[in-house]
């Protein structure tokens, strides 16, 4: 198989912006491209992820292939508990590259990878307990800090019912953690209990973690190939390191979506034309809005998938208030082949595209919205992949990560902490009386009390 690098299409953004603006960027993108190579960045105590790719080693993929084959061989189901950081970048990638009914059709080659920890829906939890019931599941537990509620809340229903249903020796080889290397009650459970476990490393924050065991894990037990989604980053990691300012795709992406946001684009709407991509948009969401979305500043990412929204966002983005631009996710090629059907009776009026690709129409809707919105004042990037397959997976998460820490050091915040999480976790914690918040619990009362 050819690999060719992604491509990166900024035509029409740039038509919008001033002429020059993009090259004019190239002193302050370099500079801030340069401050994560050298550590100089704000919040540098975060970019373990910029040369992990290139830094992973075939020992250690191995390490995570041998604990995927354990629990493809033992369990039927893997329920992958996490949440934020801890979740999005798996189930982005084993929706990406799975089929579609993958959990309709799966006829036991693969295990169901099913996700919680990610919530605190209580129906949504006994959904999951009563039909984990009776089968061979086994449980990832992936918490970077091992303090998160919705995750701690979801492992210990998780773990009960596994050593219930299984028997404790069994739940012993088929849980595996994914953890600090000290802190936090998963690790404490796991090497007591004397789980498998992994270590994030310190200076990888949960929304870059992606190629860390974190996403590495889930995506080999889904039985994806982890070596080239690998490879893909370490070939992007080597391109953005070489690539002049012209040709770098990263530093161009970073560069554009400042340019567009200084001159009022406070919207960034990333859209696929795939289905499978949807949770490619989630996983970018947080990347994005956790690491710019600060100081009273930063882009709102926003996500759609076409054309389904196009039925229901289309006239927003057609005509609506004009600071949004949008970022689209184009692939070239389709893994399958189907054409649009002849009727005889044609009462719809679409024999015209009888014998065509189903793609090209779908091609051609893309085309057709990129006109429309441009015409309608939507500045738009484009990011085209020639297929949906592990490498350029693994390109276009590398691509996207570094990016965002160029983008996050153009925009002058710290990419790399997101204080703000905190707020509704601490009024949470006060109004559910949580040992150590006294003083917060009673101020919270009394002010509901006020308000009420
Ligand atoms: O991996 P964890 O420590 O459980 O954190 C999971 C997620 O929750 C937090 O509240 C943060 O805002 C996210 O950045 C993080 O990815």
């Amino acid at each position: 198989m050819k690999m060719e690098m992604i491509k990166l299409d900024i035509r029409k953004a740039a038509c919008f912006l001033a002429e020059g603006a993009v090259e004019g960027m190239e002193k302050q993108t370099k500079a801030a491209h340069k401050a994560l190579e050298d550590g100089t960045s704000k919040g540098s105590d975060f970019l373990g992820w910029l040369h992990l790719p290139s830094s992973l080693t075939p020992e250690f993929l191995q390490d995570i292939k041998t604990t995927a084959d354990t629990l493809r061989r033992e369990c039927d189901t893997i329920v992958v508990a996490g949440i934020g950081g801890s979740y999005l970048g798996a189930r982005a990638v084993i929706e990406a590259l799975g089929n579609s009914f993958a959990w309709l059709t799966n006829k036991g080659e693969n295990p169901n990878i099913l996700f919680a920890g990610n919530n605190i829906g209580e129906d949504y939890l006994a959904e999951l307990l009563a039909y984990l019931k009776g089968r061979r599941f086994g449980v990832i537990n992936i918490s970077k800090s091992g303090t998160t509620t919705e995750t701690a809340l979801a492992f210990r229903l998780l773990r009960s019912l596994c050593e219930e249903e299984r028997g404790k020796e069994t739940a012993r080889r088929v849980i595996v953690a994914i953890t600090d290397a000290k802190k936090g009650a998963a690790r404490t459970t796991a090497d007591k209990e004397g789980y498998k476990s992994y270590v994030i490393p310190d200076n990888v924050g949960g929304r870059f973690s992606v190629l860390t065991p974190v996403g590495l894990l889930p995506i080999a037990c889904a039985g994806f190939d982890i070596d080239l989604l690998v490879k893909g980053a370490a070939d992007m990691e080597k391109h953005a390191a070489e690539a002049p300012y012209a040709e770098n795709i990263a530093e161009q992406y970073a560069a554009v979506r400042n340019l567009l946001y200084a001159g009022g684009k406070k919207i960034e709407v990333l859209a696929n034309f795939q289905p499978k991509l949807h949770f490619m948009n989630e996983w970018w969401k947080q990347l994005y809005g956790e690491s710019e979305g600060k100081e009273l500043k930063g882009i709102f990412p926003a996500a759609v998938d076409f054309t389904t929204d196009l039925h229901s966002m289309g006239q927003w983005l057609q005509e609506g208030e004009r600071t949004i631009f949008e970022t689209v996710i184009s692939v070239e090629q389709s893994e399958h082949e189907l054409r649009f059907p002849h009727d005889e009776e044609n009462l719809d009026g679409l024999n015209f595209l009888a014998g065509k690709r189903i793609d090209e129409v779908n091609r051609m809707a893309e085309l057709g919205t990129q006109i429309a919105h441009v015409d309608g004042g939507v500045p738009n990037i484009r990011i085209v992949l020639p297929r949906l397959d592990a490498y350029y997976l693994g390109q276009l998460i590398y691509f996207f990560e570094l990016g965002c820490g160029i983008s996050g050091n153009v925009l002058g915040v710290n990419p790399f902490n997101q204080p703000g999480v905190e707020a509704y976790k601490k009024n949470m914690f006060a109004l559910l009386s949580k040992p150590g918040y006294e003083a917060e619990s009673e101020a919270i009362r009394e002010r509901l009390k006020k308000e009420a």
